[in-house]
Formats: structure tokens, sequence, C-alpha cells
């Protein structure tokens, strides 16, 4: 199929009288990553919203050529009762796949993201990041062709954040799905995307656009060279620009 995976085309959306979102054009291509970062309020979590069709937009169009459509939120939103694999489980169970299936997926996602030797723990033995990846193996369960991130790691400390970083890329390196990435972290925008979107607020919209060179996997030093940056610098300028 060609054509982009998801759309917004001149999209609005107002809460009464707020204006969240002003007119907002943005793709997402199959296989590319990309972040949008801005201001507290600028409409980052409605534009996520939108995509998922959980909210309507004012106007204009917001297309997504595909069924298969993962959520990710900051807040792990795992089970308590439930062990880390009946979690990694229970999309697939909800969704009526044959339950031999659901396990060996679940078996491959737990493996893809460090769980394997966990997933007879429940939720609350496990660390804030380890919950992180059980609930990045629930949606990657389900093989999405498209991840909605409302700031997976914001709740994380710096040094988990960094390795969930890397773990993330490589997922997106070897699955291949397209990514609508919101965060705060200049840095960790660039490490992963194709495409950063910085939007400003009152109302939300697109103020900057910055293409990220640098080719996949990226190695964790990446980070450290001038080329990486000079563009991290780049994007904050931009982001200070639009609080
Ligand atoms: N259901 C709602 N009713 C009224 N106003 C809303 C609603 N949802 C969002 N808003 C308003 O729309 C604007 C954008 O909100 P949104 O949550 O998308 O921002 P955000 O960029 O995700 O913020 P943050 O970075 O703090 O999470 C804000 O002014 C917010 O108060």
């Amino acid at each position: 199929m060609t054509g982009p995976l998801l759309s917004f085309s001149e999209v609005t959306r107002r809460f009464g009288t707020v204006r969240a979102l002003d007119p907002v054009t943005l793709t997402v291509g199959r296989g590319e990553f990309v972040s949008v970062i801005g201001p507290s309020g600028c409409g980052k979590s409605t534009l996520l919203r939108l995509a998922s069709g959980l909210d309507e937009a004012s106007s204009g169009v917001v297309e997504t050529a595909t069924d298969e459509v993962a959520y990710v939120f900051q807040d792990a939103t795992l089970m308590p009762w439930r062990t880390v694999r009946r979690n990694v489980e229970l999309l697939g169970e909800l969704s009526g796949a044959d339950r031999e299936d659901v396990r060996v997926r679940a078996q491959a996602a737990l493996e893809s993201v460090g769980l394997a030797d966990v997933a007879g723990r429940l939720p609350r033995q496990l660390s804030g990041g380890m919950r992180m990846r059980a609930s990045l193996a629930r949606a990657l369960v389900m093989s999405p062709a498209l991840f909605l991130f409302d700031e997976p790691f914001g709740a994380l400390d710096e040094i988990t954040r960094t390795r969930l970083n890397v773990q993330l890329m490589d997922l997106f390196v070897a699955r291949g799905f397209g990514a609508l990435f919101v965060t705060h972290s200049v840095e960790e925008s660039v490490f992963l995307s194709n495409r950063v979107v910085v939007m400003s607020a009152g109302p939300g919209r697109i103020t900057a656009e910055f293409t990220v060179p640098f080719a996949f996997p990226r190695p964790a030093e990446l980070r450290y060279t001038a080329e990486f940056t000079g563009l991290a610098g780049k994007v904050a300028r931009a982001l200070e620009d639009a609080s």
C-alpha cells in the first residue's frame, strides 16, 4: 500500500472557546518515526487522541491507513493481579486470537524487551522501567503497524530512559512500524526520530520541523557527537521560541 500511515490535513480541535489545535497538517509514513515536542498544553495529547479515534476533529481530516494501532501511555497500566506474561497476553486474548498463537507471540514480545526471565512476576515486583517494557511488549503482541506514544518514558530516571530509548529504537528497526511519539525531551526526540515536529501553545500549531539525518540503527554514543548535539541545539532553540 502507498501513502502515509497517518495523516492530519488542516486539523483543528476546539473545546468550547479553547482552541486546542489550529490547523495542523502532519503525516507519518510507513516505517517512519515522528516525534512531537512542545510546551505543556500545546495539544500533543489531543493529536494522539485524534489519531487513535478517541476524539474527533472540529474541522479537517484525520486518516489512518491501518486498523493495527497501539497506544502506549506514560502510565504502564498493567493489571496488578496478572503476572507480566498474562498482562502481555491480554490484548491477544481480547482479540479472540488462538490461545497458543497468543502464547507464542507473547513469549517473542517478552524476549524482545528482555523480560522473559521475569514473566512470572507481578507488576509490583518490577521496576518502573521494567513495567514500561511490559507495556511495550503487550502492544507488540498485536504487531501494530502504527504506534502512538504519549510520553512513555517521562516518569523514568535518565539512565533507564536512555536504555529504553535504545531498546525502542532496536524494536523500531526490527519491526518497521510507524510511530507518532510525544515527548518533552529534545535528546530523546532527536535520537529516536526520522523527523521532529515542534509545536507551540495557544493555540497549538506546528512552528518548526527537523529532519534527522542519522542512519538506523543508531548507537547510544551518537548522542555525544557534534552532529547530534548541534541538531539537538537547533530543536531546543525552536522549542524555546515556541514556549
Ligand atoms: N476534554 C477537554 N476539555 C477542555 N479542554 C481540553 C480538553 N482536552 C484538552 N483540553 C485543552 O486543550 C489544550 C491542549 O491539551 P493537551 O492535553 O492536548 O496538551 P499537551 O500538549 O498534551 O499537554 P501536556 O504536555 O501538559 O500533556 C489545553 O489547553 C487543554 O486544557
